[in-house]
């Protein structure tokens, strides 16, 4: 279980552009962050920083006892392999089947090239990644190449594959952005469950605001790369949250450290 602590941290980017100034929160294991803000607000940009892809102007990441900016690169390794990642594009193998991308997913820890092949990966690893793909009602599917599966699928082995990977810190990003509202709601029942029974530390960018107050033990909302809302979903109110998404200046910024 690990706890993160993201301390002033801002990002410009060489053209300028400042996508966050000075963002500071910390995330206890078990808690289900939900991070909100309307279209450029910064949400990506945090979540590639935690994980590393993108390099802070200033500023500290701290992933339990580990400092991101100081870390090393076999240090850095070791870190990512602590977070799980279900972004966007999913980042899975397009010609791979569904096993095999799951199988990716214990590339960090595993011993060399034996272990990444499903013909010759040993059979405790492949019953783990049979494991994986029941937790998230793909078993079925395990031998199908991912590029035929739908999105929801989709999006359903990079959960799995996460799994595998035996993570303690979780970023998703817009998990529901392709899904109709069945599929959506059943995407976030099973992140949000396996954030539950994992303890896990779950950072969730969405737009949906019915869908952030159903499910956030916690809302971020970020307006113009800074915070302005860190509170308990259940005493934002719909006004407060769709301020976020307004033109009007940013003045009744709404912070609580219950
Ligand atoms: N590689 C980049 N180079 C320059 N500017 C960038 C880059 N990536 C993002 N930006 C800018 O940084 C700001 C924040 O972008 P970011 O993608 O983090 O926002 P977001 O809240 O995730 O948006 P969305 O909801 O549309 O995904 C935006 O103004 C964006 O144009």
């Amino acid at each position: 279980m690990l706890s993160l602590a993201v301390d002033r941290l801002s990002k410009t980017y060489p053209n300028g552009t400042v996508a966050l100034n000075r963002v500071s929160f910390s995330a206890q294991p078990g808690e289900g962050i939900v991070l909100l803000g309307s279209n450029g607000s910064g949400k990506s940009t945090l979540l590639r920083c935690i994980v590393g892809l993108e390099k802070p102007t200033s500023g500290r990441i701290g992933v339990g006892n580990s400092q991101l900016e100081t870390a090393n690169a076999c240090q850095l390794r070791q870190l990512r392999q602590q977070i799980g990642i279900v972004f966007q594009r999913f980042h899975l193998v397009a010609n791979l089947s569904a096993f095999h991308n799951v199988l990716q997913g214990s590339l960090g820890r595993s011993k060399g090239p034996r272990y990444w092949f499903p013909a010759t990966a040993p059979k405790q690893e492949r019953d783990r990644v049979m494991q994986c793909l029941e937790r998230v009602n793909l078993a079925h599917l395990a031998q199908q190449r991912v590029d035929t599966l739908s999105g929801g699928q989709q999006q359903r082995v990079a959960i799995a594959r996460m799994l595998m990977q035996d993570t303690s810190l979780l970023l998703v990003d817009e998990p529901v952005a392709s899904l109709d509202p069945k599929s959506g709601r059943e995407a976030m029942d099973l992140l949000w469950d396996i954030v539950r029974e994992r303890q896990l530390t779950a950072i969730c960018t969405l737009h949906q605001l019915d869908l952030a107050k159903d499910y956030a033990d916690r809302i971020i909302g970020l307006r113009q790369g800074e915070i302005q809302i860190d509170a308990p979903a259940h005493i934002l109110t719909d006004r407060e949250l769709s301020w976020l998404y307004e033109s009007s200046p940013i003045s009744n910024a709404v912070e609580s450290n219950a």
